[in-house]
């Protein structure tokens, strides 16, 4: 069978990062999607963005929706402290199986649990399933027309305490217009719009920080 995107990815880091270095599969990863193939990943220059607001946050339980190859899962594990943990949700399992692998090689995988399957049926069962009182961090990054729908989720499930922070990829390249339109008109929500870029390109894009008033 020919090689998928993501199983070349994986072994470009399999094969020239360092095993157990989360920061040289991050750069490895990086140098693959900017020079040879361009791939979803949130990349460098987001990356950043994201680096400053888990420093900023601090927190300790976190939820990804959508893991793709890992490297935001990796990006955001690297920072966290021993105790913290980080939920990553994937819909395709293809993704899944090398995420777990781009994990696995990074050293991270004693923070990281990827859970299988659609966002819609994983969340309601965080609570009793995965033993998650509140979330601090959410970041988004799966199907755009879901964000806003698995935020109403998150505040149905009481996922949410005063202070969770959601941090959304790509709000203006694809795009999430209706997430956008609803945070930024609830008053239980704090935005921030941080401009960047679509990752490994000139396009415009932007993250949207909303910490949850509570
Ligand atoms: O669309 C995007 N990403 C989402 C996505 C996309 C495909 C498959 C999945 C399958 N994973 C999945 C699905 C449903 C799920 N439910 N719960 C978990 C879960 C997980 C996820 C995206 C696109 C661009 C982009 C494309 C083209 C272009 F020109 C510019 C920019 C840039 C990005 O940074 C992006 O993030
Ligand atoms: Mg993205």
């Amino acid at each position: 069978m020919a090689q998928s995107k993501e199983e070349r990815i994986l072994n470009f880091v399999l094969q020239n990062a360092v095993k157990g270095d989360p920061q040289s599969v991050v750069d490895t990863i990086d140098k693959y999607c900017s020079q040879k193939e361009w791939a979803m990943n949130v990349g460098d220059e987001k990356g950043l963005i994201l680096d400053k607001i888990l420093e900023e946050t601090k927190p300790s339980v976190l939820l990804e929706l959508g893991t793709y190859c890992g490297y935001s899962a990796v990006r955001i594990a690297r920072l966290l402290k021993p105790s913290a943990r980080l939920l990553t949700i994937e819909f395709n399992p293809d993704f899944a199986a090398v995420a777990k692998q781009m994990i696995e090689f990074a050293g991270v995988q004693d923070k990281v649990k990827i859970l299988e399957g659609p966002s819609e049926t994983i969340i309601p069962q965080l609570k009793k399933k995965h033993e998650v009182d509140t979330l601090d961090f959410v970041f988004l990054d799966h199907w755009k027309d879901r964000y806003l729908p698995d935020t109403m989720l998150l505040l149905e499930h009481g996922l949410l305490r005063k202070g969770s922070v959601i941090l959304a990829d790509n709000v203006i390249c694809p795009g999430a217009p209706e997430f956008i339109k609803y945070i930024r008109n609830n008053n239980s929500f704090e935005c921030t719009n941080y401009p960047s870029h679509v990752e490994y390109m000139k396009v415009k894009d932007a993250m949207e920080k909303a910490v949850f008033l509570g």
